[in-house]
C-alpha cells in the first residue's frame, strides 16, 4: 500500500480450502488496500485470483482468517447484503446485464429497492450514463449495444450506489484491444477523478501497467507486490 493512503480494506492470514476438491485456494494471504489505490491482482490460472476477489468482495467467506472494511470486522454478524449495495461495486467479465431493459433501466437495477424516488434514480443513471460516454444509447437494449458498450453499461450499473470500491474480474477479458483500451481510460477517470478504489484480476499486462500497484499470486500465495513504475509524461 502507497505510504499515503488510509487503509480502506485489509485481510489478514486469509486462508480458503475448497474440501470438496480437497484444494486450497489461498494460503495465509495479508495486505491492505489504501483508499484511492487502483491494484491489479495477476497470476497463472488457478493461482488463487478470483477466490481472493470474492472474499475483498464478501461473496464467499474464509476458511480462516480475518477481513476489515474501513475498519469494521467483516464477520458472521455482518449484514453483507447491505454492505455490498452500499459499498462494493462489481464489474465482470460477462456484463450480466438484463436483456429486457433499456441501458438505463440496467444502470438503475442496484437501486431497485432501495427507497429511491423515481426521479432521483433516472437523474443518477443518466449521470452515469453519461461519465462512461453513453448518453446516446439510453434506450437501447443491451443487444442492440456492442461488447464494449455493454461493459460500459455494466460499469455505471456498478457505480449506482456510489460504491468507496470497484472490484473488477477479467473487465477486458471480453473485449478486443481498442474496446479494452477504453475500458481502462474509463477506469483511470473513475480513479483520478472520482477517486474511486478499484482492485482489478486481469491475465493482461495492459491493465495490470494501467494499475499503481500488482499483486502477482502463485499457488494461493502473494509472489509479489509492487507498485507500478509510472513513465512521466
Ligand atoms: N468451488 C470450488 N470448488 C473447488 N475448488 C475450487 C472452487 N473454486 C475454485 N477452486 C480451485 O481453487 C483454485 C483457485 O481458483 P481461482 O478461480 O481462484 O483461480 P484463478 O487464479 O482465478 O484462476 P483463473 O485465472 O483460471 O480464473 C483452483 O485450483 C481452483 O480449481
Amino acid at each position: 500500500m502507497s505510504d499515503d493512503a488510509s487503509v480502506l480494506l485489509s485481510i489478514s492470514d486469509v486462508t480458503k480450502d475448497y474440501p470438496d476438491g480437497n484444494v486450497r485456494a489461498l494460503d495465509h494471504v495479508s495486505f491492505d488496500v489504501g483508499v484511492g489505490e487502483y491494484v491489479a491482482i495477476m497470476g497463472p490460472s488457478g493461482s488463487g485470483k478470483s477466490t481472493l476477489l470474492s472474499i475483498l468482495g464478501t461473496l464467499d467467506r474464509p476458511s480462516s482468517g480475518s477481513l476489515t472494511f474501513e475498519g469494521q470486522s467483516i464477520d458472521a454478524g455482518t449484514d453483507l447484503d447491505e454492505l455490498r449495495s452500499r459499498a462494493i461495486g462489481f464489474v465482470f467479465q460477462s456484463f450480466y446485464l438484463l436483456p429486457t431493459l433499456t441501458a438505463l433501466e440496467n444502470i438503475q437495477v442496484p437501486m431497485f429497492g432501495r427507497g429511491w424516488p423515481v426521479a432521483e434514480r433516472v437523474e443518477k443513471a443518466r449521470e452515469l450514463i453519461e461519465a462512461v460516454g453513453m448518453a446516446d444509447r439510453a434506450k437501447h437494449l443491451p443487444k442492440q449495444l456492442s461488447v464494449g458498450q455493454r461493459q460500459r453499461i455494466a460499469i455505471a450499473r456498478s457505480l449506482a450506489n456510489d460504491p468507496r470500491l470497484l472490484l473488477a474480474d477479467e473487465p477486458t477479458g471480453n473485449l478486443d484491444t481498442v474496446t479494452a483500451a477504453g475500458i481502462l481510460e474509463l477506469f483511470e477517470q473513475l480513479h483520478s477523478d472520482r477517486k474511486m478504489t478499484l482492485v482489478t484480476v486481469t491475465h493482461s499486462e495492459e491493465v495490470a501497467m494501467a494499475a499503481q500497484r500488482v499483486i502477482c499470486m502463485r499457488d494461493g500465495q502473494i509472489e509479489s507486490d509492487q507498485l507500478v513504475a509510472r513513465s512521466q509524461s
